[in-house]
């Protein structure tokens, strides 16, 4: 059983996490219930950092708060000194609520609405990346509004596909985000907003893909833009100050799963950016990265009580949890694999395979296939590790289960920082049926 971060097994047999006894997370808050290993969310933040200080990069990190978004979750970005990605109006407003700098903020998205980039001008963001033409057309329209210029970086699609252990440079270009790089469209985008007083151009940006677990896909999209880079000098005179290379560092869900160390992503980045400026005769632009899953994902552990039992002679058993689609829809929707383990009795053997099958009234809501788990009865407590990344944030409402609550945990301490739905919580938008109507 591979344990992340600070997690550990007690000398009760429970799976400690932060310093706190899983069980009484339990006892405490109810199941289902997400734990978050803020020591591990701490390191990785210090570790992306780190590697830029090392080779004395100006860089920023900018968490991808998609992966997870909350107050105390922005709080602790801040406190370590991160950069924030936004994607919505919702994030950007969770942001400016808990305090974050506007300045270290950056907001993304394939189709930002007039209102999130008028509530984006008037927060003073750090900076938006653009995405498409119809934006530069909104954007210019509200800074002349509102006299203001604009920071952006233009997002760019750079043809490259980026999989598992693998890269190929092909199809990528079919894609809903960005310019296209090789087909004329980053140029038109670019003489337009350089044309343009109301922008301020930092650099481009561009994302890959996510779950990535070789530093080849980023070197090849890094070169493919210093490649223009020498274009665009000789055409615009312009040459960015900042290139994002956006996020997508993958991490190990499961023994299947061999991800590098984060800091070398970054490492073979920083070589490939140097390598490039070097060639061109120009100083190294800042690096910008935005990890999601990366610092988030193996921090987070999602406790469920088991309930029910389902034989299906000489093909399998399912053990139903209090939870399921509604608080981790990976599986269903990407067939994401995981682990768990028996949090309250880690040190039993394992002695079976199971399936652990979710509550939802849904037959592809299935957490985990085939698990060899030690003989369980109803009440255990089961662990599922690494569902800190887009677990808590896709979740749903679906069949009117209340989403779960969210505690962080470190040195010994535990905190409430998302708090449990209520059923009231689930009627607040409801009304009732007019008279009118009836
Ligand atoms: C633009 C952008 N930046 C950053 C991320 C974060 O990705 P990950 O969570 O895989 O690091 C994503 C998601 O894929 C993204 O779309
Ligand atoms: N939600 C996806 C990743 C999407 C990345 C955002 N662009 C996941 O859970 O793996």
């Amino acid at each position: 059983m591979y344990l992340h971060g600070t997690s550990k097994i007690n000398n009760l047999g429970h799976l400690e996490i932060g310093g706190v006894d899983t069980v009484g997370i339990a006892e405490q808050y109810g199941t289902p219930v997400y734990v978050y290993d803020v020591e591990l969310i701490r390191k990785r933040a210090r570790q992306f950092k780190q590697a830029f200080e090392n080779e004395n990069v100006k860089a920023q990190v900018a968490y991808a708060s998609k992966a997870f978004s909350s107050v105390a979750m922005f709080q602790l970005v801040q406190e370590e000194g991160l950069s924030l990605d936004v994607v919505s109006a919702g994030e950007l407003y969770t942001a400016l609520r808990a305090g974050f700098s506007p300045d270290k903020i950056h907001f993304h998205g394939n189709n930002k609405s007039e209102e999130e980039l008028k509530m984006a001008m008037e927060a003073g963001i750090g900076c938006i990346v653009v995405d498409n033409f119809y934006e530069i057309h909104l954007i210019a329209q509200l800074a002349k509004v509102h006299q203001q210029t604009v920071s952006i970086l233009l997002r760019v699609t750079p043809g490259v596909e980026a999989h598992t252990h693998d890269y190929i440079t092909t199809g990528q270009e079919d894609s809903k985000f960005g310019f296209d790089l090789q087909n004329g469209q980053i140029e038109r985008a670019m003489e337009l907003v350089l044309a343009d007083s109301s922008f301020n151009l930092l650099g481009v940006h561009c994302h890959i893909g996510s779950q990535i677990f070789d530093g080849a896909g980023f070197v090849l999209a890094a070169e493919k833009i210093f490649k223009k880079i020498k274009e665009w000098k000789e055409t615009f005179g312009f040459t960015p100050s900042v290139v994002n290379l956006g996020g997508g560092f993958g991490i190990r869900y499961t023994s299947e799963d061999e991800p590098l160390h984060p800091a070398s992503y970054v490492e073979q980045m920083i070589q490939a950016v140097k390598a490039q400026s070097k060639l061109l005769e120009m100083d190294i632009p800042e690096i910008w990265i935005e990890p999601g899953r990366s610092l988030v994902g193996d921090a987070g552990t999602t406790l469920y009580t088991i309930g029910s039992k389902k034989e299906v002679p000489n093909i399998r058993e399912y053990i139903a949890v209090d939870g399921g689609m509604s608080d981790n829809i990976r599986p269903a929707l990407y067939q994401a694999k995981y682990e768990a383990a028996l949090a309250n009795r880690m040190k039993d053997v394992c002695s079976k395979e199971v399936s652990i099958a979710g509550k939802c009234c849904e037959s592809g809501d299935m957490l985990l296939w085939d698990i060899e788990l030690p003989e369980t009865s109803a009440g255990d407590l089961l662990a599922v590790f690494c569902t800190g990344a887009y677990g808590y944030s896709m979740a749903n409402n679906y069949n009117r289960i209340a989403r779960p609550p969210v505690v962080f945990v470190e040195n010994g301490e535990a905190q409430l920082v998302i708090r449990r739905e209520s059923f009231e919580d689930l009627l607040k938008l409801d009304l009732p049926l007019s008279a009118k109507v009836r």
